[in-house]
This record gives C-alpha cells, sequence and structure tokens, in this order.
C-alpha cells in the first residue's frame, strides 16, 4: 500500500489513491486535440505517445543514456544499457544526483523544442500560450534504494515533494503542466492528486506545506506509458507518490501559459513565461518581458535586487536557473 505523509484532513486517516479520471486523447495528424481551458478547468489529459512526436521520446533516453555513461563506471553504465527504470540497481543516490544534475543542462535544449512543438502543435486556444522556462528533470527512485546523504532541495525531483499548488512556488496561476513521462509511470511511484480540492485554495503556511486539517478530498493517482504526456493545472492540489515500486520513475516538466502569466501575490518566487512569436529573431530579448511586466515580476526583482542586484533576461539559459518550479 502506498504511503502518504498525511497533511491532507481525509476523514479516518490517509486513504489508498484510486485512479484518478482522465481524458485520453491521441495525437493526430493535424495536431493535438487539447483544450487548455479544459485543463484549467481541473481536467487531467494525458496525450497519448505524446513525446514520442519528431522522435523526442529516443532522444531523451539517448541523452540520458550519455550522461549515464559520464557519471557510471564502464560497466555499471553497461548494465543500466537502455533500462533507465532500473538505474538504481547500478548506481547509488549520490551517482543517481549528480546524473539528474548533469540531465537538466543537457535536456534543457531538447525540452525547450518539445514545449515549442506541443505549442504549436495544440489546437487553437483563444488566447496567446506563454512557454514557461522552468524545467524539471524528476528521477525518482525507489524510496528503499535511496540511502545515505540524500541531498536536500530535490524534494519532487528525486524524493517525494508532499501535498503543494505549484504557485505557492514561482508558477503562474494559469499555468499548465506538462508532465512528459521518459519511463513508465506506475500507480505507486507516479503523482496523486486531490481533485476535490481544486478551486478550493488550500491554506498552506506561506512557504509550501499545506495547513493541515483540510478538507482535501480522497487522492487519486494516474499511470502513463512511456512517451505519454499528462496535462494537468498546476494549481490542482498534487503530489510525489513516494515510489514503492521496483523501477526508477523519470518524468520531465515543461509548463505553458494560457494568455499572459498571473502570479499569486504570496508566491515564493517567479519563473519568466516567453512569448514564442519573439523566440528565434532580433526580439528574442523581450521574449520574457509580457511576464516580467506583472505584479509578481516585480516582486520578483524587489526581492532579488538587494541579494544579486538586477536579473539576467530569463531562465532559459543556465541549469535550474530560473528556480525549480515544483
Ligand atoms: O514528479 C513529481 O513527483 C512532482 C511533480 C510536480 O510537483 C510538478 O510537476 O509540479
Ligand atoms: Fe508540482
Amino acid at each position: 500500500m502506498n504511503e502518504r505523509p498525511d497533511r491532507t484532513g481525509t476523514p479516518g486517516g490517509p486513504q489508498p489513491p484510486r485512479p484518478a479520471p482522465v481524458h485520453t486523447v491521441t495525437p493526430a495528424g493535424h495536431g493535438i486535440p487539447v483544450s487548455l481551458r479544459h485543463v484549467l478547468r481541473g481536467a487531467l489529459v494525458v496525450v497519448e505517445g505524446g513525446l514520442r512526436r519528431a522522435g523526442a521520446l529516443e532522444e531523451i533516453r539517448c541523452e540520458t543514456g550519455r550522461a549515464v555513461a559520464r557519471i557510471l563506471p564502464g560497466p555499471a553504465a553497461a548494465r543500466v544499457g537502455d533500462s533507465l527504470e532500473r538505474l538504481h540497481l547500478h548506481a547509488d543516490t549520490e551517482q543517481i544526483t549528480a546524473i539528474r544534475t548533469d540531465l537538466e543542462t543537457r535536456l534543457r535544449p531538447l525540452a525547450e523544442a518539445v514545449l515549442r512543438d506541443v505549442a504549436r502543435a495544440l489546437e487553437p486556444q483563444g488566447a496567446r500560450l506563454y512557454l514557461g522556462g522552468h524545467l524539471g528533470i524528476r528521477v525518482m527512485p525507489p524510496q528503499r534504494s535511496l540511502a545515505g546523504g540524500v541531498p536536500s532541495g530535490l524534494e519532487g525531483f528525486l524524493t517525494p515533494r508532499d501535498a503543494h499548488v505549484d504557485s505557492w512556488f514561482n508558477t503562474a496561476v494559469n499555468s499548465v503542466n506538462l508532465w512528459m513521462a521518459v519511463g513508465p509511470v506506475r500507480r505507486g511511484n507516479g503523482l496523486v492528486f486531490y481533485p476535490d480540492a481544486y478551486h478550493r485554495r488550500p491554506r498552506h503556511d506561506g512557504r509550501h506545506t499545506l495547513v493541515p486539517g483540510q478538507h482535501t478530498g480522497p487522492p487519486m493517482d494516474i499511470e502513463l506509458a512511456a512517451g505519454d504526456i499528462l496535462f494537468f493545472a498546476g494549481d490542482h492540489l498534487h503530489a510525489s507518490q513516494p515510489n514503492t515500486t521496483d523501477e526508477t520513475r523519470f518524468v520531465i516538466t515543461k509548463r505553458l501559459c494560457l494568455g499572459p502569466p498571473r502570479y499569486p501575490r504570496h508566491a515564493t518566487g517567479w519563473v519568466p513565461y516567453e512569448d514564442p512569436r519573439l523566440l528565434g529573431g532580433p526580439l528574442e530579448p523581450l521574449a520574457a518581458l509580457r511576464s516580467r511586466l506583472t505584479a509578481g515580476g516585480v516582486r520578483d526583482l524587489l526581492r532579488a535586487w538587494p541579494r544579486r542586484g538586477l536579473p539576467r533576461r530569463s531562465g532559459r539559459s543556465g541549469p535550474a536557473a530560473a528556480g525549480r518550479a515544483r
């Protein structure tokens, strides 16, 4: 049974998650039939094989294989081979952490290309889309294999992140999460959602912790095949499922905003979203301006100024530069 840290106000204590209701769509020749409005109303939508478009899944897995070969001794890397799900059998926690960190740099251009491709392929949304600077490389080994000095600050990336809403951190409230399965996601190593809590604005402690005792409704989990992309509203209450399976779970996350980003007043950070029309041209340096010229963007400048002067343009360059949104 999956044990979850339980801050949620489920009467009678923690309940095992039930399968979440998801809408499954298949990309067709003309594009990806997903309405982001529907997602922002709370729907969980799976785009079957979305990451296989343009061979992205294979490229990501190959690049990951190269990271494994750079960090593990030859024989261990050979034993991992194509089976990234078995990484924890041949790499210790420190090595997995190093591979994950390496991938934050190596996979960034590819993940950005996937996001641009998906945004282009989506059915017309009736509003401009903005591309999030966030990149999440989420390599989650089975809990029982994590040993020794598990580094802090990697909750949601290497170790489980408790129930949260993404905009408590740095994302916009109108942001949609693209949770892209690089390997299979099982019940027992994925995400849990609390759909009843969506739109109820669950209270948090001012940082990233849910105030206990609130009604969140029952937890629901999901299963994905390698290559599937789950679209969900980042402001769904959700949590990592502590990995009780025998497989390392590997997911990459990017984000899209429907319309100009709106940041909540009490966010602890800020992440840029870029106007794709300006990317790749002379106006590219202005691509994140729309998200900078928001109350959240200005608050972030004021927060950052005394510490490090004016920040650079955006989080697109440099590993984990935009701060890690959860
Ligand atoms: O993958 C996980 O365990 C956490 C994911 C998450 O919180 C997110 O994508 O916002
Ligand atoms: Fe999250």
